[in-house]
């Protein structure tokens, strides 16, 4: 299989090269030349098989024989082994044919895990097979910078260096990604928001030159394929659990970069009977204006009780547009030329958008609202993120025949200052791995928003490891 960027203009690559790269060299994003797809019957028949199996099948096609079915299947096995629960992704009933899909259950508690487990055990297979060492660099709102850390520091062959904003992650997440003291592992609180840290990421894998001896940068953002190849397991494994292909099912994201909820996307061009997918976002709220009034205008991003989806550029949605512009990459390219610019979609493109998207958006008051809401229904309880999932989910539902999946992205223990705002006499433990995080040994370099002196920071660290 090959894959080819989204706009338009650079080679094409094997699953492996795409995989060990990050951005395209135009600036695009990369995606397979052609889906694979499941007829009912391969569908029908993926009903009760563990997860792993179920991973191995959605994810072999896309392969291409690069890697033996032993060699992948190993991968996956690595990958999952750390989860706490049997199941991997499990169920749970919260409301009339609602469900809340619990991607949490991974070593660093939120939906990344499933991921950056499966690209860290894929970088380390790959790069033992090439006898090659990278330089892997990565932007964090929050989770996605402890998921890869943990997937990526037993790996001899990678450097890893994460940027958060500084000040704006919860306290759980930065000592997550800062307690770890390996060597290879380096993070930089940037005096900025999430769209500098990103900023900085892609224009850093567009001229390399700071790199020492010949090394290049890896992505483990969700612009690298990989990872939302490994998101798209587990919208058929919700579904199938749920009655697919016979019944319809239909689910609620948590928005930002737009990785999950266009993992679900391909889900349902794979073959899966998915009618509705809601993108639901906080006070940050472009995707929401976007679909809803075709109002793509970026705004001053706003820090909310849900930090790790405070994002205005939301990378992702470049895959979208190329498919909504019957895959023609210099129309994507003459879109997004300017992201900092007004954008609105031609009426086909936005009808088509429609179909599949509806969208919501939640702000913090009504955020802890729904927190305290399911609580008192159910006992359940929401971290904030899932929260607006939820909440999106009820306000533009269609069918209530159909079954609703809430994905679940975080473990509220991840975010107990805004879960505390709901339920003020709740404790939330930490999961026995991260019990004594609080007394862990911190280790962070707070940088300011300057491209320049965040390269010379990490030439520095390089030429001393
Ligand atoms: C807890 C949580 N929920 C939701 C999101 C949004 O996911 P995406 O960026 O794939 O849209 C993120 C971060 O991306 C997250 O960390
Ligand atoms: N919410 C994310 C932001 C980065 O998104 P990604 O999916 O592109 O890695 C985070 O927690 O860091």
């Amino acid at each position: 299989m090959k894959f080819i960027s989204t706009r338009g203009r650079a080679p094409s690559l094997s699953f492996s090269d795409t995989v060990l790269a990050g951005l395209a060299s135009d600036g695009g994003l990369y995606v397979p030349e052609s889906l694979p797809s499941f007829s009912t019957e391969e569908i029908r028949a993926m009903s009760g098989l563990d997860y792993r199996e179920l991973a191995f099948r959605i994810i072999q096609p896309f392969v291409g024989g690069e890697l033996t079915d032993e060699e992948l299947r190993g991968i996956i096995e690595r990958a999952y082994r750390n989860f706490r629960h049997g199941a991997i992704a499990p169920l749970v009933q919260t409301g009339s044919n609602e469900w809340i899909l619990e991607l949490f259950q991974g070593p660093t508690l939120a939906f990344k895990d499933f991921a950056l487990q499966f690209l860290g055990q894929l970088f380390d297979h790959l790069l033992k097979k090439r006898g090659e060492r990278v330089v892997v660099m990565g932007a964090t709102s929050g989770d996605t910078g402890s998921a890869a850390i943990e997937g990526c520091r037993h790996c001899d062959n990678i450097d890893i260096f994460i940027l958060h904003p500084h000040n704006r992650v919860s306290d759980v997440q930065r000592r997550q990604m800062t307690t770890v003291l390996s060597d290879n592992v380096f993070n930089i609180a940037l005096e900025g928001n999430f769209d500098d840290c990103q900023n900085m990421v892609k224009a850093s894998f567009a001229d390399q030159s700071f790199l020492p001896d010949g090394r290049r940068l890896v992505a483990v953002n969700s612009i690298n394929w990989a990872r939302i190849m490994a998101q798209i397991v587990y919208y058929f494994y919700a579904a199938v659990s749920l009655g697919a292909p016979e019944r319809t099912v239909n689910f609620s994201v948590p928005t930002g970069n737009f990785g999950d909820i266009f993992a679900g996307y391909l889900a349902r061009q794979m073959g899966l009977p998915i009618d509705q997918l809601v993108i639901a976002t906080n006070a940050n709220d472009i995707l929401h204006r976007c679909i809803s009034g075709n109002d793509h205008t970026p705004r001053e991003l706003v820090h909310s009780l849900s930090p790790s989806m405070d994002i205005m550029v939301s990378s992702n949605f470049e895959r979208l547009l190329f498919d909504l512009y019957g895959r023609d990459g210099a129309v994507v390219a003459d879109l997004l030329a300017d992201r900092s610019a007004p954008m609105h979609l031609s009426q086909d493109a936005l009808s088509k958008a429609r179909e599949v998207f509806s969208s919501w958006t939640v702000d913090d008051q009504r955020t802890v609202a729904v927190i305290r809401e399911l609580y008192d229904s159910c006992g359940y309880i929401l971290d904030p993120h899932t929260a607006i999932g939820v909440e999106a989910a009820r306000q533009v539902r269609r069918s209530t025949v159909e079954p609703m999946v809430c994905l679940s992205t975080a473990h509220p223990a991840k975010f107990p200052d805004a879960v505390a705002r709901a339920l003020p006499t709740e404790q939330i433990p930490l999961p026995a791995h991260m019990q004594d995080l609080f007394e862990r040994e911190e280790r962070m370099k707070v940088l300011p928003n300057d491209l320049g002196k965040v390269h010379d920071f990490m030439a520095t660290a390089l030429g001393a490891v």
